[in-house]
Parts: structure tokens; sequence; C-alpha cells
């Protein structure tokens, strides 16, 4: 599965507590992430983590156009909702188009822990169906 992994700043302490948590199930999937988040999860990890431009100029667009292209099975996305973001609409361009593709989307820890399981569990298989029809 190719997942991208996004924290604004606030929430990065929790998304490197998340990738230490859960790195041997990350570990076997393609990861992906904005910039500054990708650079914090490798750091603390080890992963290999591909890293596009940092959001603010131009990561969540660059996962956006991946999702486009079928190209992203599940973005886990820990959003500050008490910060105002510059980036805002880019921001709700990428949340726009995890509805308009069907790919999971979870904007919190508590979902990421769901989701990472649901994930190890096995419960994504209908991407793979759907990818090879
Ligand atoms: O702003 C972000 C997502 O909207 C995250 O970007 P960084 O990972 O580069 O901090």
């Amino acid at each position: 599965m190719k997942i991208a992994l996004i924290a604004h700043d606030e929430k990065k302490k929790e998304m490197i507590t998340f990738t230490v948590s859960y790195k041997h199930i990350l570990a076997q999937h393609e990861l992906f992430a904005t910039g500054t988040t990708g650079t914090r999860i490798t750091e603390a990890t080890g992963l290999d983590v591909y890293r596009f431009n940092s959001g603010p100029l131009g990561g969540d667009q660059q996962i956006g156009a991946k999702i486009s292209e079928n190209e992203m099975d599940l973005v886990i996305f820990f959003k500050d909702p008490l910060t105002a973001q510059p980036h805002e609409p880019d921001i709700s361009a990428l949340m726009r188009l995890c509805d308009v593709y069907q790919i999971p989307l979870v904007t919190n820890l508590a979902g990421a822990e769901v989701m990472i399981r649901a994930l190890e569990a096995g419960f994504f298989q209908w991407r793979d169906v759907i990818e090879n029809h």
C-alpha cells in the first residue's frame, strides 16, 4: 500500500510517536510524506520515506495529484485544528480528492491507530482488487 503521512507543526510530535510505535507495520508499505514531516519521521524511525515539498510549498497538492492518478492508497494527516494555515486551500483540496477517489483519510492520532490496525489485519484488500481491474 502507498501511504501518505502528513503532520502540521503542532502535531509532529504525535506523528513521531505514531510512526515509532507502528514502525513494524509501516515498514511493510511504501511511505510518502510532505517535506518536514518526512524528514522528522526518517530521523526518528529510520524508515524509508519519499518526501514531497513542504506543505506550504505545494506538498499537499503533490499528494493530491498522486491520489488523482490512483497512486495513493491511504492518507494519514494529523491536522492542527487550532492554528490557521497559510495553505488552507491546498489542505481542503487534498481532503476533497480523498473523497472524490474514495481514499481512506484519517486526520488525528485516534483515527490513525484504528486505521493502521485495520491495515495490519488486511482490511484494505479492496484497493488491490480495484487496482487489478
Ligand atoms: O503543512 C503541512 C501539511 O498541510 C505539512 O508540511 P510539512 O511536513 O512540510 O511541515
